[in-house]
């Protein structure tokens, strides 16, 4: 069995998170950081939506392959896209953006990964799609769509830049 969430209910998750960021951070100045892969897309997303308002907006990319606590996931997935962080990450505050949130084990590596580039004001975590289920005691600050699903369960989230569309499918176990 699987049900889906289309185009309309991804958009509307963007646009939540970028009211509420916006809501909460005001016009200070903050950098959003994606986690590859799809974490980047939404973080653009919310980036082109935010700066409609003429926010003070740093963007990156993380790739937080080599900081994984399960070395499996990298024979499966080989390909290391790299990190593009073009700013002073010193006395930064910044918002990491994934797609889905599950266990929270992939939030733990890109802390990891990010603090290794220096020491940031603050971080906070905007997640497209929570889903519940955490092994690690990591909340986000920002939510743009929450999923009741079984912990057997998968979400799989396509996005028109990464995948060619706009679906996210949760298929049961
Ligand atoms: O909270 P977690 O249990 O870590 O799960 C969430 C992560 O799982 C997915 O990535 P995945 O590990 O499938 O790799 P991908 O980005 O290569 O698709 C998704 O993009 C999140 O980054
Ligand atoms: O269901 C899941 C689990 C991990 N990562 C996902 O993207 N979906």
């Amino acid at each position: 069995m699987s049900r889906t969430l289309d185009a309309d209910a991804i958009e509307e998750g963007v646009q939540a998170l970028a009211k509420a960021i916006r809501e909460r951070v005001g016009d200070q100045p903050v950098a959003l950081v994606g986690i590859r892969s799809r974490g980047d897309e939404v973080a653009e997303r919310v980036c082109r939506v935010l700066s409609e308002d003429d926010a003070d907006l740093l963007y990156g990319t993380l790739d937080i392959s080599l900081y994984r606590d399960d070395y499996e996931h990298l024979h499966e997935n080989p390909q290391l896209q790299g990190s593009e962080i073009d700013f002073e990450i010193e006395g930064t505050h910044i918002i990491l953006v994934d797609d889905v949130l599950f266990t929270g084990r992939t939030i733990r590596a890109a802390l990891d990964a990010l603090c290794d580039y220096g020491r940031p004001a603050k971080i906070e975590l905007a997640v497209l799609i929570d889903r519940g289920h955490r092994e690690m005691p990591i909340q986000p600050d920002y939510v743009g769509i929450t999923l009741e699903t079984d912990r057997r369960d998968h979400v799989y989230v396509s996005l028109e830049g990464t995948d060619g569309i706009d679906q996210v499918e949760v298929k049961t176990a």
